[in-house]
């Protein structure tokens, strides 16, 4: 059992801020635990940040299970949350709950939903197995092609309801936090004082109960980051200078120097083996 359990995460709301950030593989997945951060999040955006796809409609159970197994190798601390990917819980809660099972055995200790009012009986059902669920409201990324694109939610009543009935079916589930994702900052600071679970907000704004980043965006090695994105370092550039000496190292006979190759001391030695091994060669 790792240390940051959601019960942990519930009991931070009001106290302490909860920090999350996307991990998906095992290298960076050691990085976020290591930088104490509470919750290492697989999410689906690895469809687009990974995958190079336009939206995160196309991923599938098996990406989410492969790299969830590889997240959950390296977490020792943080909590590992999973996405459930599209198409993988609307079908039917059956499907929903073998799928969130997928995940669970692949090393999450929770999993998380978009929407909330439309599978209030999911989140039931996990939670009563012993599954705990995160929610996600506000802009549903799944939601892409009925929204025509990535905008802020919230403007209008109706959204406001929309969330606000979202949020309370969650708690009232017995979801153990909800994301708030782009919505306006007034909206998400009025589902925090109504909800009992933590909110965990991304491009909504100061007064929730915690964030959530997207590692490439945060580490400044994604194109397309989206506005409320905060760029922490220029890893990108960094990288391309790396690579860019390399290339040209290579080409110009300075890599590899005396420090990274072994040769024979004795060259006498080596004629001789050498000698042999391709007269041994020539006999068959
Ligand atoms: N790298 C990355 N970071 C994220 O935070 C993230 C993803 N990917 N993928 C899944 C969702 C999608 N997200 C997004 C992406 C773009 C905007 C956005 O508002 N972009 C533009 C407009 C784009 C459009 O017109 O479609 C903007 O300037 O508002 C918002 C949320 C947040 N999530
Ligand atoms: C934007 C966050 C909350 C997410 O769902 C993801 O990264 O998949
Ligand atoms: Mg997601």
């Amino acid at each position: 059992m790792r240390e940051i359990t959601p019960k942990r995460i519930r009991e931070m709301k009001g106290r302490e801020k909860i920090t999350m950030v996307t991990a998906y593989d095992y290298p960076s997945a050691l990085l976020v635990d290591k930088a104490g951060i509470d919750i290492v999040f697989v999410g689906d955006s690895l469809g687009m940040v990974v995958y190079g796809e336009p939206n995160t409609l196309n991923v599938s159970m098996e990406q989410m299970v492969f790299h969830t197994r590889a997240v959950a190798k390296a977490v020792k601390r943080a909590l590992v949350l999973a996405d459930m990917p599209f198409g993988s819980y609307e079908i039917s809660v059956e499907e929903g709950v073998k799928n969130a099972m997928r995940l669970i055995q692949a090393g999450a200790d929770a999993v998380k939903i978009e929407g909330g009012a439309d599978h209030e009986e999911l989140v039931r059902k996990l939670v009563r197995m012993g599954i705990p669920v995160m929610g996600h409201t506000g802009l549903t990324p799944q939601r892409y092609l009925r929204l025509g694109g990535y905008r802020i939610m919230g403007e209008t009543e109706e959204e406001i309801e929309e969330i606000l009935r979202d949020a309370k079916a969650l708690e009232k589930a017995g979801a153990f936090a909800v994301v708030l994702e782009f919505t306006l900052a007034d909206v998400a600071k009025l589902i925090t004082e109504e909800v009992s679970i933590p909110t965990i907000g991304i491009g909504s704004g100061p007064w929730v109960d915690g964030q959530v980043l997207v590692w490439h965006d945060l580490l400044g090695i994604y194109e397309n980051s989206p506005p409320f994105a905060k760029r922490y370092a220029n890893l990108g550039e960094a990288i391309l200078k790396a690579l860019q000496s390399y290339n040209s190292e290579v080409k110009a006979g300075e890599f590899p120097g005396r420090e990274h190759y072994w040769e024979f001391l004795d060259k006498k030695d080596f004629r001789e083996k050498a000698q042999k091994a391709l007269g041994r060669l020539g006999e068959k």
